[in-house]
């Protein structure tokens, strides 16, 4: 089996006497998609927060392309290839689909962004961008003004951006929150393409585009996992069913 790009051991995080996150150890491995799901408070976001470096454990690991980034920032975490969407964006409202990517792409290459005039017309960052573009689901609306998408479009705009830091993987907090039916459909075919180019840690609470997606899901119940497999073995699961899932699995 492939060497996991991401993995956690024995994470824990407790806020006062609430434990968020108790003994979490799971892994992320090249090529799949692996959701995070569970009830309100279980400690989903907590976690998201502890891999990105947002917050610090009490105890356990997090290990990233085989080293211990325990020590890094969120900034350094995301130079070594750790892309968080959908929370933080950098979206320029005014500019094009086209240009925000290629800002990116610049931004990515350490270049600076004096000439930004001539970097839209430089095939070495318009060629990738142009790419990225494609990737996210967006070919077509490279010269839409982003303060023009739709909130779907906007989200596919995110990722764009974030192909551009070349990821080594990704956490998505919700992507699919706030978006309708169509658009929920839509980007599950994005991220379905997007495990290719990176790994997806995903934490989501449409359920059918989880079992869509995953590859393997974790049920993390009072900040405990309490199963790890595949959509079917969770689905499977009485103790999962029981505490989270219901009936109607
Ligand atoms: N900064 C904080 N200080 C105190 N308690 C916190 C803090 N952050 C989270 N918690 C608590 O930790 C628990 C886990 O919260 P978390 O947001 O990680 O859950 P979640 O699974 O992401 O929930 P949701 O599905 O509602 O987003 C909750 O009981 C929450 O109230």
């Amino acid at each position: 089996m492939a060497e996991p790009i991401l993995s956690l051991g024995g994470l824990c995080k407790s806020f006062g006497a609430l434990r968020a996150t108790d003994d979490v150890s799971l892994d992320l491995r090249p090529g799949e998609i692996h959701a995070l799901i569970g009830p309100n408070g279980a400690g989903k976001s907590t976690l998201i927060k502890l891999i990105a470096g947002e917050l610090a454990p009490d105890a356990g690991h997090v290990r990233f392309g085989g080293r211990d980034i325990g020590g890094l920032d969120t900034a350094a975490r995301a130079r070594a290839g750790l892309a968080r969407s959908f929370q933080v964006s950098s979206v320029i409202p005014e500019f094009s689909v086209l240009a925000n990517v290629v800002l990116a792409v610049q931004g990515a290459s350490g270049a600076s962004f004096r000439f930004f005039r001539r970097a839209l017309r430089d095939p070495h960052l318009t060629g990738p961008a142009r790419a990225h573009v494609a990737h996210a689901g967006l070919r077509g609306r490279e010269d839409i003004a982003a303060a023009a998408l739709s909130h779907g479009e906007r989200r596919r705009l995110e990722l764009a951006m974030a192909l551009a830091l070349k990821p080594r993987a990704f956490l998505l907090d919700e992507p699919m929150a706030g978006m309708g039916a169509e658009g929920a459909r839509a980007m599950t075919e994005i991220l379905s393409d997007l495990r290719s180019q990176a790994p997806i840690l995903l934490v989501e609470h449409d359920m059918d585009a989880v079992f869509a997606l995953a590859d393997r899901v974790s049920v993390l119940v009072y900040g405990r996992v309490i199963a790890t497999g595949t959509v079917d073995e969770i689905r499977a699961n009485a103790e999962v069913r029981a505490s989270y899932l219901g009936e109607e699995a």
